[in-house]
């Protein structure tokens, strides 16, 4: 797990080896301990240089291991040893070194990275903090707000970066081992009193209470109620304010707090959902590892609307040609304007040149007769997609994949009018498109395992989460917000306001609550799907039952009111003026509420944040254990990384799915129950057989959920 080398006559070669990053497991962590033992008590060696394998320094800790019983020795004595050395030791940065691997480094008395190389302290993501001696001398080498932003925002930085704020003393091109070699040589037996950064004073900031005021303030905003950024915060105050040993003991007791914390597992989980997700499967048994994607050069954006402006930033950003296609003039060439810019100011951002010379712009769909894939993302309107859909299968040449933007249309029928359906594969992606991380690839019941292939590497390409899921209405995000959504509507008939339902959920750790989302991104797109979805009956606009089931009309109604959100300056929210962003209680809505609920004869009853979160979330996880014993999500992991990514659900929560197994899958049962029976009339609080096989079972810990399914499914 690391191997010790005499090279140069005089320089002990450390190599850690514990493939994929190697990470800091017991036995590397051990093999570091004896290794570096036997370097500097072998009188032949005078200077000692630190590598990884395969050209990576350290991913950190192995995060597998956290959650189990900690064995192996820990590292801070070590990192205290070599630090105290009077043998210099030089730390040869490759690849990535992050985490516990950087705090490895910062105790070294050099560091000299690749310039491809990455560096970062991202313990924050994983719910903790750099808890071996990092959020210790950060600070002290590279000063409070440089030190606070990289730890509580676990940024990885480019060498270049690192060199910048002196994280590292050299950049190089050429071999970093073979560099840090001969420089551990150039500076045996001098003096490394000045290079032992724990003993250094933390650089002096003036007026330091107001800074970390300031700091703290921003940090408990940003962070929506993860305590990890926070307990970050106050370790580097440590640094700042104390000295170092003082410091070391108020970092152990921070980490000792997040360390078993719950957030910490729900964020640990995400890190390998998130992978784990690349890894589809379809319900055939097509598997990512046995199915080829085909190559993508080529591709095409049909409608350059808000969603298509997004997509083609995001193709020609992944370094795709890009036809982009609109059919109206003025629509075009304010397109062109919006790409432009955004491409612009990125690659300013980046210190790059725009890659404008990759797309081209046509009024005219036939200039896709050559690319290899298509992405349709006209208007969500049926009609208009299966004209173009038509269209497009008479002009492409064979074998192009012809893929739709839509948030629920039915891509099986989009497929059927097409010659080849087992090209066609929907593409669901997120506003701004460029931006948000989620993509929902969903494949249909013709859709080939290697079109699902081919869309899910562009995919990672665009660097987005691609999350795999099957055809039906919603797909799995929108599906499970049906229930989530009419329980808002639900509430606000029984007392609640917009306020109280946003207020609960955003202290949940949404970053903001159902109306505030509904007024952003327009009230009036729900309620075309809705108009589709549930035509009004004979018994007229106000009815509060549809077919027989319970049905609000609240959201129906504002939007006859021409409320239709921000854009429009009043929806559940009033705005200063249109396109503000800054929402207000509305006395209108208010008095509109208890008019409604006066006409109906409804008694507003007092309602509290649990009951918010408990109807709200419950149906919408009742619905995710639907869509897994159906086979749209291939497993839990699947809903949770789209909710992660796609609807603000708190990452430190885990997702739905996580969520509900640490509440308790029987809670959440038997909540449900009691929600079902008080309201009968509502099918989402019916709970799902695979809830109720689940806790039968034993209520089974999260990832050996899909065996049980697996069972289900078989016995069927
Ligand atoms: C327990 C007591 C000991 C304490 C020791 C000191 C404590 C320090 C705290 C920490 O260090 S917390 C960990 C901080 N490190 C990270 O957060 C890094 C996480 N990894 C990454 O960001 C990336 O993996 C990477 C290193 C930048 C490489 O990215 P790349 O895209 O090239 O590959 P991936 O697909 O992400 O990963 C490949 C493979 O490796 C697995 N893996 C990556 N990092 C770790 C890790 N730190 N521990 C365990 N496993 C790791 C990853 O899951 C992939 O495997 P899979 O099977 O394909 O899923």
């Amino acid at each position: 797990m690391a191997q010790f080398t005499l090279v140069s006559g005089s320089v002990g070669l450390i190599t850690l080896q514990n493939p994929p990053v190697n990470a800091l497991s017991a036995a590397t962590r051990q093999g570091i301990v004896d290794m570096m033992n036997k370097a500097l008590n072998d009188p032949e060696v005078k200077s000692v240089v630190v590598c990884g394998q395969n050209r990576i320094f350290c991913g950190g800790a192995d995060i597998k291991e956290f959650g189990t019983k900690i064995s192996g020795p820990p590292l801070i004595p070590t990192i205290h040893t070599i630090e105290a050395t009077n043998k210099p030791v030089v730390a040869a940065i490759e690849g990535s070194a992050l985490g516990g691997g950087l705090e490895l480094a910062l105790g070294c008395h050099y560091r000299i990275a690749h310039s491809k190389a990455r560096l970062g302290l991202p313990e924050v993501t994983l719910g903790l903090l750099p808890a071996i001696g990092g959020s210790q001398r950060l600070p002290r080498l590279i000063g409070v707000p440089a030190a606070i932003e990289l730890i509580t925002t676990g940024r990885h930085i480019t060498a270049a970066e690192a060199l910048q704020l002196g994280l590292v003393d050299h950049v190089t091109r050429s071999s970093t081992v073979d560099e840090a070699i001969k420089f551990a040589q150039s500076v045996e037996g001098k003096s490394l009193d000045s290079r032992r950064i724990s003993n250094y004073p933390c650089p002096h900031l003036p007026d330091l209470d107001a800074v970390f005021e300031g700091v703290m303030q921003e940090v408990r905003q940003k962070a929506h109620g993860a305590i990890a950024p926070i307990a970050c915060v106050q370790a580097v105050r440590a640094a700042a304010t104390l000295p170092y040993l003082e410091g070391m003991e108020i970092e152990r007791q921070l980490m000792e707090t997040l360390f078993t914390s719950s957030q910490a597992r729900a964020l640990q989980y995400t890190f390998f959902a998130q992978r784990a997700v690349s890894r589809w499967s379809m319900p055939s048994g097509a598997r990512w590892d046995t199915s080829m994607p085909k190559p993508v050069h080529k591709a095409a954006v049909i409608g350059l609307g808000t969603m298509g402006r997004g997509i083609t930033v995001a193709l020609a950003q992944a370094g795709l040609s890009v036809v982009a296609v609109e059919t109206q003039e003025k629509q075009l060439k304010e397109a062109k304007l919006v790409v432009s810019g955004i491409l612009e100011r990125a690659a300013q951002r980046r210190g790059m040149a725009p890659t404008l010379a990759k797309i081209t712009y046509s009024h005219d769909i036939r200039a896709v007769a050559d690319v290899d894939l298509v992405i349709e993302a006209v208007f969500e309107d049926e009609a208009l997609k299966e004209k173009v859909f038509q269209q497009l299968s008479a002009v492409c040449k064979p074998g192009t994949f012809l893929c739709t933007n839509t948030s629920s249309l039915d891509v099986d029928h989009l497929a059927s009018l097409t010659h080849n359906p087992e090209l066609v594969v929907g593409m669901h992606f997120f506003a701004p498109a460029h931006v948000m991380k989620l993509l929902e690839v969903v494949y249909g019941s013709k859709s080939s395992p290697e079109a699902l292939a081919t869309v899910m590497q562009l995919g990672k390409r665009m660097g987005k989460v691609s999350v795999a899921v099957g055809n039906c209405w919603g797909f799995v995000g929108n599906r499970m917000l049906k229930p989530y959504m009419e329980q808002a509507f639900y509430l606000l008939e029984e007392g609640a306001t917009p306020e109280l339902v946003d207020q609960a959920l955003v202290e949940f750790g949404f970053p903001m609550g159902v109306f505030r989302m509904s007024d952003l991104s327009g009230t009036d797109v729900y309620w075309k799907i809705r108009k589709e979805a549930e035509p009004v009956g004979a018994s007229g606009q106000e009815a509060r039952v549809r077919k027989g089931l319970r049905y609000s009309p609240l959201g129906d109604l504002l939007c006859e009111q021409g409320r239709f959100g921000q854009k429009t300056g009043q929806g559940w929210y009033q705005y200063d003026k249109p396109g503000s962003r800054v929402a207000r209680p509305d006395p209108w809505v208010h008095n509109f509420l208890e008019e409604y609920r006066a006409r109906h004869g409804l008694v507003a009853r007092r309602i509290d944040h649990a009951e918010v979160l408990e109807r709200c979330l419950y149906s919408l996880i009742n619905e995710g254990f639907r869509i897994l014993e159906e086979g749209i999500a291939a497993g839990p992991e699947d809903i949770d990384m789209i909710y992660v990514f796609g609807y603000g659900w708190p990452k430190h929560r885990g997702g739905p799915m996580f969520y509900a197994s640490m509440v308790g899958l029987a809670k959440i049962l038997e909540r449900l129950e009691h929600y079902h029976r008080a309201h009968p009339d509502v099918p989402f609080m019916q709970p799902c057989s695979l809830l109720r096989k689940l806790v039968t079972c034993g209520s089974p810990p999260v990832h050996k959920w899909k065996d049980v399914i697996k069972k289900i499914h078989s016995q069927l």
